[in-house]
């Protein structure tokens, strides 16, 4: 069973988004206590080798890897899919149609549209004989919500069957709400607000990623339940730009 998507809703999962296509750095990162790490495809320069091999990183660490590919689609998806991914984040998913679609992009026939490969790198190359069997219970679907339409019809995407998780992105959604590079905005924080009040009166687990601690210990304080405290690019900007600035301080 994946153990994010065995956890999901019963602990806190605390996470990091990987962005630096580095697999090293992931490596790195692997031993500093996360539960989750994020290999984005949508932002990041990661093409589907990279992507294999921070998996490969991944393998024994007991850090789940959750992969975002760079759009809600078939194909993309079937490739991290079979490249090994067991959890997604869909970015962009703006109603119950396109969780729905999502959805039915990791399943087989007949309840999906998933190309079949029993030997892929997912299934051992042919080795596991029952990955094509148990891929649907073991695949992690989470949506990302990033605009006014995603948050006026979350309800509706929480409910849709095969949908695990719904993430809330919030850079997107302060620039969707007229609020572009201010996430902290007073109106970005009321919808996110809302939005986590709204997913656990539905009792849907709820996602997040912010940069900025002092929020990240308020969401994480207040239970967010799968939640990214960091990126790659924030924890080494900042402590490099500290550390530059301390030497000349001092
Ligand atoms: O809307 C968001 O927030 C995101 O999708 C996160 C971004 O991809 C980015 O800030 C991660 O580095």
């Amino acid at each position: 069973m994946n153990p994010f998507k065995r956890d999901l809703g019963r602990r806190q999962q605390l996470g990091l988004f990987s962005t630096l296509a580095s697999t090293e750095l992931v490596e790195l990162f692997s031993g500093c206590g996360f539960d989750w790490i994020l290999i984005d495809t949508e932002h990041s320069p990661n093409e589907l080798p990279n992507v294999i091999s921070q998996l490969r990183a991944l393998n024994g660490t007991g850090v789940s890897p959750i992969v975002r590919p760079a759009w809600s689609d078939m194909v993309l998806v079937k490739r991290v899919l079979d490249a090994g991914a067991r959890s997604l984040l869909f970015p962009y998913v703006q109603s119950a149609e396109e969780a729905a679609l999502a959805v039915s992009y990791t399943r087989y026939p007949p309840q999906g549209v998933r190309g079949v490969s029993g030997a892929s790198r997912a299934a051992r190359y042919g080795l596991d004989t029952g990955y094509l069997r148990g891929a649907a219970d073991d695949i992690c679907v989470l949506v990302q919500i990033e605009n006014e339409a995603g948050l006026r019809n979350l309800e509706a995407i929480a409910a849709v069957e095969g949908v695990d998780g719904v993430f809330i992105g919030p850079s997107d959604l302060a620039a969707s709400l007229g609020h572009l590079g201010n996430a902290q905005h007073p109106e970005v924080q009321a919808a996110i607000d809302d939005a986590f009040r709204r997913l656990r009166a539905v009792g849907k687990p709820c996602g997040y990623l912010t940069t900025n601690e002092a929020e990240a210990a308020r969401r994480v304080a207040e239970g967010v339940d799968f939640i990214a405290v960091a990126t790659d690019t924030s924890i080494i900007t900042r402590a490099a730009s500290a550390l530059t600035q301390r030497m000349r301080q001092g």
